[in-house]
């Protein structure tokens, strides 16, 4: 007699015997299951943005092909969804954040900008910076620092009314040129699943700061240490081509997280773009796949 067919329910790309770790309840506080729920997350939108852009291009013809990618992307959304969507991410991300750095990275920045004594510069004239905060967990992050900063947080999802809930990559390039003194970029380049969406939202950082004004960008930290296509001197090298000099940067081995203050100048007149138009290996070995393509 034929052995009857097993019908295995195909593993969720995130689902703990993939990743190796159990999958925490959305609730949690604990430091490791808020940082497994993060990662997923993280995989789950990658997934998903590369499924949607298969379905864009006409390569993928054959109808079961399509067919196949389509069931594979609803069934990446029911997951997101199942997780709680970008709404428990972003708690996951406050209360995470919140044990690995010991506070918000607005305190590197105040303290930078403390460094150059642009609060006592602006004093003199009475100004205050026009700060754009992307990717805005909290709408009073900066409240301290009112007198001399002017804030505008904004996110893909608000999570309170003083949060404009905005796509900075949709925002209108021709309202927002040179309008900011400050974009604030915190963790946010790493959420973005499209390695050539991430460098747009430099590119769009570059066209929207006024002349010499500072952009602040925060990265876990084996973003940069354990990628296979990115390291701190491709980073600084990127950078320098899109018109950004570094005025400060900080992460220390087994650390966590890395900051960096850039300020913009001009674009440089010979620059070449080649090197960051596609994936090079850097590294071999195991390592993440964290890239940014312009
Ligand atoms: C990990 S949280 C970072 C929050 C905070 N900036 C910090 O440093 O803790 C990333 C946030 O960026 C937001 N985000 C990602 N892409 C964005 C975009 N294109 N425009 C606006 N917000 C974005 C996400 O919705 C999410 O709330």
């Amino acid at each position: 007699m034929p052995k009857a067919k097993k019908h295995r329910r195909k593993a969720s790309i995130t689902s703990s015997s993939l990743t190796g770790v159990p999958l925490p309840s959305g609730s949690s506080s604990n430091p490791s299951s808020t940082r497994t729920f993060i990662r997923q997350f993280h995989v789950l939108i990658k997934r998903k943005a590369q499924l949607q852009r298969l379905l864009e291009e006409p390569r993928i013809r054959k109808f079961d092909e399509q067919d196949a990618t389509r069931k594979e992307l609803a069934s990446i959304e029911r997951e997101i969804t199942n997780l709680g969507g970008l709404e428990t991410y972003q708690r996951m991300s406050s209360i995470g954040q919140g044990n690995d750095r010991g506070g918000g990275s607005e305190k590197v920045l105040i303290g930078w900008l403390n460094e150059f004594s642009e609060p006592q510069r602006l004093c003199e004239t009475n100004g205050r910076f026009k700060l754009l905060e992307v990717g805005a967990l909290k709408h009073d992050n900066y409240a301290a620092h009112a007198s001399w900063i002017d804030n505008t947080p904004i996110d893909l999802h608000s999570r309170h009314p003083s949060i404009k809930e905005q796509d900075f990559l949709l925002l209108s390039e021709d309202q927002n040129r040179s309008k900011w003194d400050i974009i604030s970029l915190s963790l946010v380049v790493n959420f973005v699943p499209e390695p050539k969406h991430r460098g747009r939202m430099l590119q769009l950082a570059h066209t929207m700061l006024r002349s010499d004004g500072y952009l602040f960008l925060a990265l876990p930290l084996p973003c940069i240490l354990n990628s296979r296509y990115m390291t701190p001197e491709h980073l600084q090298d990127l950078m320098q081509n899109l018109g950004f000099t570094q005025m400060r940067s900080r992460w220390k081995e087994g650390g966590k997280m890395a900051y960096w203050l850039y300020k913009k100048t001009a674009i440089p007149s010979h620059r070449n773009l080649m090197p960051y138009q596609k994936k090079t290996v850097l590294r071999t070995g195991n390592r993440n796949n964290f890239c940014i393509l312009l």
